[in-house]
């Protein structure tokens, strides 16, 4: 096992790369820590696959190393990497009973018949194949094969890594879930690097210990899931994770005030050197915005109500720009005007997109 470090690394697909935009991939540093559960997350074209080859070792990158531990590997082909992968789709031997597939790869490597005997069920049990490690493969369900190749990356313990590229792709939606948690589980037990590709924000979530997020050919942030959500470094991991997402307002600052047309709202924190030039806004969470009576709070229009189950989001408009809110339970709303309450720790300025750190006094909390 080992940690993977990229350092420096950026890929571009034509041969004679000018600028920033002829990058598939813009240069990233990163370490993926030994045992660690990552997942990659960003929307189709952003970048995830071309890291990943060049992580398993298919695609040569441009610029930078790859190293395992101190080892440089960023030449050496996929087979003297030691790595594992479960691709989208399920790779099985057909003409092989679910035993002879996930001893498979412990065949390969010599190891003893009764430690390969033992894995095999161990991992078969963890994923739920015991009844039918003794069937062909060929006969059973594409959940079930893709279970199959699941249980292929994941029988070897001497792996470097284990790359997952979107794998749960064809799986059944009411069996997802029960393989999400089931995936967790496997990564507590077996002490694996593993690294999870996918634009599925709850996949990514629910696996990971540290998200990668990847927009554009570049990681916008890398944090644990509450940070993404409470502190989102980009306008784009505010917009991507959550549902709804971030609310993002054009905004003007001064001092502690932010003004998003004449609506002003006191900031916890003063931000003196916004770059100039540069697209300012605000950014809050529905979570962290919640409706109220009119003449409480800042002054908002009621576009409509969704209930979603869970929670009633409020569509609205402040200074006529759409945004998200929370209802909560006892409000009676009369007419389309109504007040809006933000938690103050969770407003948020953006420059160009990006998280402006502000300045606290002395008195952080409420405004
Ligand atoms: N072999 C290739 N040759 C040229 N351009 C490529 C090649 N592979 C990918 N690209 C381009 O590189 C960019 C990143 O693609 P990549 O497949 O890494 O993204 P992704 O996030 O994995 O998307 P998806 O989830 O759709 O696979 C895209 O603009 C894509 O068109």
């Amino acid at each position: 096992m080992a940690s993977i470090t990229l350092d420096g690394l950026a890929h571009a697909y034509r041969p004679d790369p000018r600028g920033p935009q002829d990058y598939a991939l813009k240069e990233i540093n990163h370490v993926w820590r030994q045992g660690g559960a990552y997942a990659l997350l960003g929307p189709s074209g952003c970048g995830k696959t071309t890291l990943l080859n060049i992580i398993s070792g298919l695609v040569i990158p441009t610029k930078g190393r790859i190293l395992f531990n101190d080892r440089d590997v960023t030449h050496l082909p996929t087979e003297a990497r030691n790595i594992a992968q479960v691709f989208q789709f399920p790779v099985v031997y057909d003409t092989m009973s679910v035993r002879e597939n996930l001893a498979f790869p412990l065949k390969n490597r010599h190891l003893p018949r009764e430690a390969i005997a033992r894995r095999v069920e161990e991992i078969a049990h963890r994923l739920d194949l015991s009844a039918v490690l003794d069937r062909k493969a060929s006969n059973l369900t594409a959940d079930a094969k893709q279970k199959i190749s699941l249980g292929r990356g994941l029988v070897r313990s001497d792996v470097n890594a284990i790359l997952f590229d979107e794998p749960l792709t064809v799986i059944d939606p009411h069996l997802k879930w029960q393989l999400r948690s089931t995936l967790k589980e496997l990564h507590r037990a077996l002490d694996l690097t593993m690294i999870y590709v996918t634009h599925d924000q709850t996949e990514a979530l629910t696996f990971a210990d540290t998200v990668v997020v990847m927009h554009d050919g570049a990681v916008v942030q890398t944090g644990t899931p509450e940070e993404l959500f409470e502190r989102p470094a980009h306008t784009f991991v505010g917009h991507f994770i959550g549902s709804p997402g971030m609310n993002v307002l054009p905004a003007r600052v001064e001092g502690r005030t932010a003004h998003i047309g004449d609506v002003a709202i006191e900031l916890v924190r003063a931000y003196p050197s916004l770059p100039a030039g540069e697209r300012i806004e605000l950014g809050v969470r529905p979570e962290f915005a919640t409706l109220a009576g009119a003449g409480t709070g800042l002054p908002v229009k009621v576009r409509r109500i969704d209930d979603i189950g869970r929670a009633r989001i409020a569509r609205i408009e402040i200074a006529g720009h759409p945004a998200a809110a929370m209802v909560p339970d006892a409000l009676a709303l009369d007419g389309d005007t109504a007040g809006l309450r933000l938690d103050p720790r969770h407003v948020h300025i953006y420059a160009g997109g990006v998280l402006v750190e502000g300045e606290t006094a002395n008195r952080e909390g409420g405004a």
